[in-house]
């Protein structure tokens, strides 16, 4: 027997971090168990791993857009493994660092796989079984499985992010955020690089105009973009691999390459942990089932958060949004319910895009009266200032209360100005509060007030 806790929470990502900090501060007996060195998918295998990557891509970029501007750089290349070393400075400490922190606070830290043993009880691989009066689900999710031959050749999210060398020739199979993000940084890194989208477009979470501008960053940086392309099988091909694939019109064509990536969805990580022994119901998506307060109804001592949940959009501030929620129905009783008004959302392609609140095709679903205002602005000051052609919004604003209802932006520094359209929309700012804000100048923010 492991022990006996108040709570115990699976998985150590950010939402476990943040509950497991805020049940502690509360006095609760807490564990935490991850089979994987501590820190979850965002601070390791993510955003933040991710994000070091692109500050390499974008001077590549930055570097190529000033060339003839006043920029001389002959010899402008980027080392990838000088880059990996670079990213290791900031996920190598974590895992320590987490559990300096989490036994700091008391919070007993185990590594081992968890999976139900009973409605209070989870059995913790190497460790023992532990009982909980409540247990958090944060398992985060995992790439979802593809149905054709030969996926086992893919490399998922984890492996690209610790490549030591780049190869030349990488394949990215799906066309979302992983796909966006990891071809920029491929590009700019010297690979060849090819995207097979199945759907009718990239980035399908956002706007598509403003999508159709973006794609000309692709074609700039060489990305080979594929949509309504299937892959019928992946093949070992000496030390690469070969990739058939189909069109929409049935047309096959065999593609090289050195490495093909999983980027293709991911979904919630729950097949391990055995719910049928603690009764924890799932829905026909395979989803957990939850009441409104993140609680299992078939078995009342289970919450879950973050990518596990799946009630809001699988990003990180959502995880740590729901594990606050979760953690205070726990103690308090449950009073609160997660809010995703105004989560901000962003593709960290060059440049970024971004998007929050309602789309347009949303808005007009629900038949609100709104205005809306789109332009591709390539020849605003901010845009030309970076020499980056692309830069344009679509935002929509409420014609009866004049509030904000959803900001989508493509270009320059678009990745901090869609936090105050996020303030905006879950404040309920109108469009005059933001246009008689003082924003400095000049900065992305100070265009704000000329797409109202
Ligand atoms: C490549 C990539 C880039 C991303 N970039 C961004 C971004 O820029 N911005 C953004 O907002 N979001 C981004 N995301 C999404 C973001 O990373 C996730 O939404 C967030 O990390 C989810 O946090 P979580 O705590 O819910 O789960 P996770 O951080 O995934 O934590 C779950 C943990 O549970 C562990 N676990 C699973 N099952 C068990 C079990 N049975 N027993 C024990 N432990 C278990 C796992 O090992 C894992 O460490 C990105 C995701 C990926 C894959
Ligand atoms: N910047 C960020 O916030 C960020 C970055 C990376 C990942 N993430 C999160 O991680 C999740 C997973 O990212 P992702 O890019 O894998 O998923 P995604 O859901 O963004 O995109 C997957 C895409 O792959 C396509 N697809 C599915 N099966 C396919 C197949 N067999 N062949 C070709 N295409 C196929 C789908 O049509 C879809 O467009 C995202 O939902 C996102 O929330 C966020």
């Amino acid at each position: 027997m492991a022990g006996s806790y108040d709570l115990i929470i699976i998985g150590s990502g950010t939402a476990a971090m943040v509950a497991s900090n805020r049940a502690s501060a509360a006095g609760r007996k807490v564990a935490v168990t991850d089979f994987r060195p501590f820190g979850g998918t965002c601070a390791l295998r993510g955003c933040d791993p991710k994000k070091m990557l692109v500050t390499g891509a974008q001077v590549m970029d930055d570097i190529r857009r000033m060339r003839t501007r006043g920029v001389v750089a002959p010899e402008a290349r980027m080392s990838w493994p000088e880059l990996m070393a670079f990213k290791r400075t900031f996920t190598a400490p974590i895992p320590e660092k987490q559990a300096r922190n989490y036994a700091g606070k008391g919070i007993d830290a185990f590594h081992g796989q968890a999976r139900f043993v009973g409605r209070n009880a989870v059995a913790i691989a190497g460790e023992g079984v532990c009982e909980a009066r409540h247990i958090l689900i944060a398992a985060g999710a995992r790439p979802a499985p593809l149905p054709f031959p030969g996926a086992e050749h893919l490399v998922t999210n984890e492996e690209f992010l610790e490549l030591e060398e780049l190869p030349p020739r990488i394949i990215l199979v799906g066309g979302g955020y992983i796909a966006a993000e990891f071809s920029h940084i491929a590009a700019r890194a010297g690979a060849s690089v090819a995207i097979l989208q199945r759907g009718e477009r990239l980035l399908t979470q956002f706007d598509p105009e403003l999508v159709g501008w973006l794609m000309e960053s692709f074609h700039e940086a060489g990305i080979d973009v594929r949509t309504r392309r299937a892959v019928v099988r992946v093949e070992k091909a000496g030390h690469g691999y070969t990739v058939l694939t189909r069109s929409e019109t049935g047309a096959e064509e065999a593609m090289e390459a050195d490495l093909v990536v999983h980027a293709a969805g991911r979904i919630p990580d729950l097949e391990p942990l055995q719910l049928d022994a603690a009764g924890v119901a799932r829905d026909e998506r395979g989803h957990l089932r939850l009441n409104a307060f993140l609680q299992s109804p078939s078995n009342p001592a289970v919450y879950a958060a973050g990518d596990a949940a799946r009630t809001g959009p699988p990003l990180t501030p959502v995880s740590s949004h729901d594990a606050k929620v979760a953690v205070r129905n726990m103690i308090e009783g449950n009073q609160y319910r997660p809010d995703y008004r105004g989560v901000p959302s962003v593709a960290f392609t060059i440049p970024p895009i971004a998007s929050v609140g309602l789309s347009e095709a949303e808005a007009r679903q629900r038949n609100l009266r709104f205005r809306l205002r789109s332009q591709r602005v390539s020849g605003w000051y901010t845009a030309r200032r970076v020499a980056e052609p692309t830069y344009g919004f679509k935002v929509l604003v409420d014609e009866d209360t004049d509030r904000v209802l959803g900001a989508h932006l493509v270009g320059p520094h678009v990745d901090e100005v869609i936090n105050i359209f996020g303030l905006a929309i879950r404040h309920g700012l109108t469009a005059e509060d933001l246009k008689t804000t003082m924003f400095a100048y000049p900065t992305g923010a100070s265009d704000i007030g000329y797409m109202l």
